[in-house]
């Protein structure tokens, strides 16, 4: 990765190969075989049965904002070429001064008609969340991402304040957004392919869940991206940018034509794998085989 994001600096993972084409398996270093084998459901419906139908051609996405000093993100903000901005705040060992100074940074780069939306990791408590959000908003912003941890705190703080709530830790099994939803603690819904499931598990969450979603990445390769973007161009409605705009993150691709956006938007496609830039990423299997062996629920 060309900067640490999640406490990481490294991204692992296995892809696999079927007859409808490539997928990725790469759940983080944290999750366990239960955890795990939703991410291995992904990549089987990858490699062996395709994904629905698309209903749109392009998907419009934010560019991803690491926890990084103001200067570095708006560079980063002008060099994506993007509207829409998600800001990463409340890393362990920064001061809110510094989520201020890099929001300020990213509205700036952005100008007045971009989205700015931010990404609390469910790092607050609920005076905080209520406190720092109003301060925040100065940027105006579009939503903040799971600013607290649990549902009664979401809901709290999306009655307290003016911001939308979009929930992302709260949904990560089947059930999870029938409880987001029946708490009140969101306005909108963050899916990931890979720890719901794949593609059509996805597709039926948001169903259940009756709240606009917003697909994002787990900081995949183009394969793993592929995968994101089809659930993207498969969702009936998809009122906001998606956060798959992360290719920016990662130091290179096993792709030789990336899910890299081009004026904001991706062109819903699934790229080959090339070989050469395989084998340039290439790591020590046999543990990785194992966890994909081990993965079962
Ligand atoms: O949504 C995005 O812009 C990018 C994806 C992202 O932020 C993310 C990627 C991997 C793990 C967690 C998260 C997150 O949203 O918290
Ligand atoms: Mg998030």
């Amino acid at each position: 990765m060309r900067t640490r994001f999640r406490g990481q600096t490294v991204r692992e993972g296995v892809l696999l190969r079927g007859p409808a084409g490539w997928g990725e398996f790469s759940p983080f270093p944290e999750y366990g075989p239960r955890e795990c084998a939703r991410w291995r459901a992904c990549a089987r419906e990858a490699a062996f049965e395709g994904w629905p139908e698309p209903v749109r051609d392009t998907v419009p996405v934010n560019t991803t904002v690491p926890a990084v000093g103001p200067e570095q993100a708006h560079a980063m903000v002008r060099r994506s070429g993007c509207g829409t901005a998600k800001v990463k705040v409340a890393e362990p060992g920064q001061r809110f001064a510094d989520d201020l100074a890099r929001v300020e940074a990213v509205r700036d780069a952005l100008g007045p008609s971009g989205r700015l939306r931010v990404d609390v990791n469910a790092a607050w408590d609920v005076s905080q969340a209520v406190r720092r959000l109003k301060e925040l908003n100065r940027f105006d912003l579009e939503y903040a991402e799971q600013p607290c941890a649990t549902l009664d705190e979401l809901a709290a703080v999306r009655r307290a304040c003016d911001v939308p709530i979009a929930a992302d830790e709260s949904i990560r099994r089947a059930e999870d957004p029938l409880r987001v939803r029946a708490a009140g603690a969101a306005d909108i819904a963050v899916v990931k392919v890979q720890p719901l499931g794949g593609v059509r598990a996805a597709l039926r969450v948001v169903e259940a869940c009756g709240l606009p979603a917003v697909v994002s990445s787990a900081v995949e390769t183009s394969v793993g991206l592929a995968a994101g973007l089809a659930l993207a161009a498969a969702l009936p409605e998809l009122p906001y940018a998606c956060g798959l705009g992360t290719m920016s993150l990662l130091e290179g691709d096993v792709v030789a034509d990336s899910l890299v956006p081009e004026g904001g938007v991706l062109t819903v496609r699934r790229p080959d794998v090339d070989p050469g830039r395989l084998s340039a990423f290439e790591i020590d299997s046999p543990p990785w085989l194992r966890r994909m062996q081990e993965a079962s629920l």
